[in-house]
């Protein structure tokens, strides 16, 4: 059975290499990300990992397509992905001392055209960040395209205190998810 990743993240192929999954294919969806207003950040993952595989499904008729969306929130707010080190401050600042939850959306779509979803929601809590701290880690320029500002596969692991979740979905696709939705389509690996 054919696998296509729906994603340009390089994080994604690293995370299935880790549990033996090697797609067959990568094909973006690049779709407009915009949240709608007041939309809910797990509403929001959800709707963005099933938009995603839908309109790559498309293009791949009898394979089975996976997608997935990761987003960082404070509450009801989501933070989009850091653009600049202006952006990259704000976030830290916000994530400074408190907890903030990651909501990791995968959906896959079978040969059938079936789809089935799953919603990783992790909770991550930063240390009370010193001023140095910040100008330290916008300088390492890790935190370039992720959202909400920071990676937690480098150095921003020293800047964190706890971790209640899935790591695996913090870095932008839940494993344990991905593979009871392999396994119910009939993926058969290792
Ligand atoms: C919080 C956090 C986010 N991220 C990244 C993962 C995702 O790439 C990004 C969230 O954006 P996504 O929209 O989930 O993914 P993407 O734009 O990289 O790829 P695509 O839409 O094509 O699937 O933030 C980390 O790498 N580490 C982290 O700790």
């Amino acid at each position: 059975m054919r696998l296509i990743l729906a994603s340009a993240s390089p994080r994604r192929v690293d995370l299935l290499a880790q549990i033996g999954v090697v797609p067959d294919a990568i094909d973006p969806a690049d779709i407009d990300e915009t949240p709608r207003k007041d939309e809910p950040p797990a509403h929001y993952a959800a709707r963005m990992a099933a938009e995603k595989a839908r309109i790559v499904a498309a293009r791949h008729p009898g394979a089975l397509v996976l997608a997935g969306d990761t987003v960082v929130a404070v509450g009801r707010r989501i933070l989009p992905k850091a653009e600049d080190e202006a952006h990259a401050r704000s976030c830290l600042s916000l994530l400074s001392g408190r907890r903030h939850h990651v909501l990791s959306a995968i959906t896959l779509i079978d040969a059938e055209g079936r789809a089935r979803h799953r919603l990783s929601d992790s909770i991550v809590t930063f240390k009370r960040l010193e001023a140095q701290e910040i100008d330290a880690y916008i300088a390492c320029d890790e935190w370039h395209g992720k959202a909400g500002g920071y990676a937690i596969q480098g150095r921003a692991a020293g800047l964190i205190r706890a971790l209640s979740g899935s790591h695996s979905g913090v870095v932008g696709l839940p494993l344990y998810e991905t593979r009871v939705l392999l396994s119910a389509a009939g993926y058969v690996h290792g």
